[in-house]
């Protein structure tokens, strides 16, 4: 890949961007995307680039053929490379890394992933393992009932993967790969590996090129005083590793905000190596992990530095850190007793404040009550929200459910607008979450993988580096991830279902596990079970398509099971959903929403019957929702026949719509265009309908929503009466049901049925109903905009302060 953007970069050429990534895999997007690249660049550059993609296909080729070769390769003793070689090829490495890294900008990593179904993780407890040494391993294979004790001897390389030399008591070397152990691709790897550490490895694996660790999981980082290496003679001392740096000025440099968190995080372990004792490197670093979400860490860093202050103030400062971070991790108890014990007045301010804060977060997890206006306030502060709010479950409880696995119902009949459920996300991954380091850095991940062919972008292998991490930092949500789903034909982890849900644990259970003064208890965590977690169960995991989205991960809402015409509408608020009653819901009546993009909002054209399949075929189960069960009746061809036409007839007459929209000068030429595409459209509106059979019962046509809306738009300035009409009859497409006496002014409800698709299209087309009376019937205008704000409060909350920083947005 780096040859490639290379190449690129000397013809003057733009890197393929996050979503044109899956485009460099499929030959028959070659041309496309070489005209794309090329821009209004000449003829020659477009067909070097072309001939550069397929270079590239090629060079993939290679590797796979290469890679499976090796597989199959007799098995044979590794050979023992001398040490100095060893040490000199990984400096090699990493200077070619840092050189990339300077030269970052624009700079794609691709991370080629081989291990997935033939290098499981090891499930076997150490304590069945024996000891190998280095020089007895074998490659190509798996060493079962063994276990080895290896020592970081070079500063690895990092991108998610982690690579370094080792040796081990006898001074053996190798070189080393460790899959999906680095948070995040510009994290520096010696902040999560320093030199001089020392790890087991379970079960190692080798290949020809050294030990491969394809989970986190496989390997235990040990303290030096640990029983398994405190009597070990080691052939070779470790050489000091400070880059020639004093304490006092790592920890000035660790004091400097301007720098990444990852690197003040890895001078403070350096500062710490010399003097463990430190409080001022201790809280800096507590102070440094809330950067990195690392909230557990923060809470067991605080507690140090509680025992290595020396005087009130540094107690109460590093308690305070402590009370924050169980706050973070919304243990409000063990808060609120820390906080008790903060004794320095000038923290007074700020202990109150979490105070404050601990208090409503109790009435969201406790009543359901959020303050959804500031909600999407906070959302619009930060291009990658993470909001700060409680989970609440509502009336709700999951039961296992014929044929679907589980689901969630309702525990009593509610309302439309009633709040079920509000989940934050266990782990989010913004895609411009890699480029920590420095915004001009983007550093776009492409994770293809041989064995199951399938590829991931950015966010989707960063979530599941940071869940996989999070698990580690607070081993007790564990649960909240790995009870869900891996997949529709693997069965669930026993050990995470047994106790049901909430999927939550007591807080003293958590506490003591983060209080506890040995090692944390350790969960394995396979990152690739986490991975196949997110494919089933995460938002923004759709398809490659999305590399551009965010994924993340919300336990309770992910049991919701999934219809295309959902009964609850769940909306997105940065890391946070919130799901709400759509229809009124029956006790007993299960939740169902979509998992099909495009059918929660937006002015998009609702995915089609093929489409919704489609997104649908990796869950393994044939949708029979009502919406499906109306599209089996218009028939294979009309289906198809709609299909064709909204691919090749719509997003022409959109993009002219789309201009005449915003044309400012109404002049002859505007007149005649929109006349003629006002005529096109009303006849596109008949072909449309006429795909639709005649036996389905009511008016739910997604299809023809936009289309509706659109012409709505552009005839609202020649008859409003008409415009509203097309209005009415888009929102009836989306399923609303209008009330009988939809037109009486006092009716500030005019509907029976709200929308059921895409509720912010159907906002804006209430709004537009509006606008348009407002001009004719000021009266029957207020009462649809009464309308307007009801239905707002019913599809996402917030009253009419939700509403108005909503539609101010
Ligand atoms: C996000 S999970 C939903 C919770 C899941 N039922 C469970 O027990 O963990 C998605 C999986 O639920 C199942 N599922 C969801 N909606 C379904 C439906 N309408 N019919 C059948 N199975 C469904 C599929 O196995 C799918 O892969």
């Amino acid at each position: 890949m780096d040859d490639l953007l290379k190449s690129l970069n000397a013809l003057g050429v733009n890197p393929p961007s996050d979503s044109q990534i899956p485009e460099l895999l499929n030959p028959e997007e070659h041309s496309t995307l070489a005209k794309v690249l090329a821009g209004s660049a000449d003829d020659l550059i477009e067909g070097a680039v072309l001939s550069l993609l397929e270079n590239y296909l090629r060079s993939l080729k290679k590797v796979e053929d290469d890679h499976n070769r090796s597989l199959n390769a007799p098995v044979k003793k590794v050979k023992i490379i001398p040490r100095n070689a060893l040490l000199i090829r990984g400096a090699k490495e990493r200077e070619r890394l840092c050189k990339d890294r300077q030269a970052g900008v624009g700079l794609i990593r691709q991370n080629q992933v081989f291990d997935n179904d033939i290098i499981p993780a090891s499930t076997t407890p150490i304590k069945d393992l024996e000891y190998i040494p280095i020089k007895e391993l074998e490659f190509p294979r798996r060493h079962q009932g063994k276990y080895t004790i290896v020592r970081v001897i070079t500063n690895p390389n990092t991108l998610f993967d982690l690579h370094c030399i080792v040796d081990d008591k006898d001074g053996s070397g190798i070189p080393l790969t460790l899959s999906h152990f680095a948070p995040s691709p510009t994290a520096p790897s010696d902040a999560i590996l320093p030199y001089g550490s020392i790890i087991l490895i379970r079960e190692p694996y080798v290949t020809k090129n050294g030990i491969y660790v394809p989970a986190k999981s496989d390997t235990r980082i040990l303290n030096k005083d640990s029983d398994l290496v405190k009597d070990v003679q080691w052939a070779f001392p470790l050489e000091q590793p400070s880059d020639g740096k004093d304490i006092d000025q790592l920890m000035l440099e660790a004091n400097n905000d301007n720098e990444s968190f990852w690197d003040i995080i890895h001078k403070l372990h350096l500062v710490l190596d010399s003097n463990p004792v430190s409080y001022e490197a201790t809280i800096r670093l507590s102070d440094v992990y809330f950067g990195v979400q690392r909230f557990g860490s923060a809470y067991r860093t605080a507690a140090k530095a509680v025992k290595l202050s020396r005087d009130e103030q540094q107690t109460s400062r590093a308690l305070l850190n402590q009370a924050r971070a169980a706050y973070d991790l919304r243990l409000f108890k063990k808060a609120e007793v820390l906080l008790k014990g903060i004794q320095d007045p000038e923290l007074q301010g700020e202990v109150k404040r979490l105070i404050f804060l601990i208090g409503k977060r109790r009435a969201e997890r406790e009543e359901g009550i959020f303050d959804v206006a500031e909600l999407f306030q906070e959302k619009q502060r930060s291009s990658v929200p993470r909001l700060d709010i409680a989970d609440y479950i509502g009336p709700i409880e999951v039961k296992d459910i014929e044929g679907r696995g589980r689901g969630v119902l309702a525990t009593e009949d509610v309302e439309p607008g009633t709040l079920m459920l509000v989940g934050k996300a266990v782990g989010t991954a913004y895609p411009s979450d890699a480029d920590e380091r420095n915004a001009k850095d983007h550093t776009t991940v492409m994770e293809l993988n041989f064995s199951n062919k399938t590829l991931h972008g950015t966010a989707q292998v960063l979530a599941r580096s940071r869940i996989s991490h999070a698990i580690e930092d607070a081993p007790f949500i564990a649960k909240r991830v790995l009870a869900l789903c891996g997949s529709p034909t693997e069965p669930l982890l026993t050990e995470y279902i047994k106790d049901g849900f909430p999927l939550t644990v007591e807080e003293d259970e958590a506490v003591a596990m983060l209080d506890s003064e040995s090692e944390l208890p350790i969960v394995d965590v396979d990152p690739r079970r986490v991975g196949s977690v997110l494919k089933y169960n995460a938002f923004g995991h759709a398809s490659i398509a999305g590399a551009e989205t965010p994924c993340m991960l919300h336990s309770l809402p992910a049991i919701i099971n999934h219809s295309c015409v959902p009964n609850v509408a769940s909306i997105h608020l940065g890391d946070v959903i919130m799901s709400r009653a759509l229809v009124p819901l029956k006790k007993g009546q299960e939740l169902l929403h979509s998992y099909v993009p495009g059918t929660g909002g937006g002015s998009v054209m609702p995915p089609s019957q093929q489409e919704r399949r489609g997104e649908l075929s990796k869950h393994g189960f044939i949708c029979a929702c009502e919406l499906c069960s109306l599209d089996e009746l218009d028939g294979e061809a009309k289906l198809k026949e709609r299909g064709l036409m909204l691919a090749d007839i719509w997003p022409r007459l959109a993009d002219r719509a789309r201009v005449l929209h915003r044309a400012q000068v109404e002049d002859n030429k505007f007149k005649t265009e929109l006349d003629q595409l006002l005529e096109e459209l009303e006849e596109f509106v008949v072909s449309v309908e006429n795909t639709f059979s005649d036996k389905r019962p009511f008016e739910l046509k997604p299809e023809l929503a936009l289309i509706r809306r659109t012409l709505a738009q552009l005839i609202a300035r020649r008859d409003a009466e008409k415009a509203i009409q097309n209005e009415l009859l888009s929102l009836s497409a989306l399923g609303a049901i209008l009330a009988e006496t939809h037109n009486d002014a006092s009716n500030t409800r005019k509907f029976k049925q709200l929308p059921r698709l895409q509720p912010d299209s159907a906002i804006l087309s209430m709004l537009h109903i509006v606008e348009l009376l407002n001009k004719t019937d000021e009266k029957a205008s207020k009462s649809w905009f009464e309308t307007t704000k009801w239905a707002h409060d019913v599809l996402v909350g917030g009253g009419e302060a939700g509403f108005f920083a909503r539609i101010n947005q």
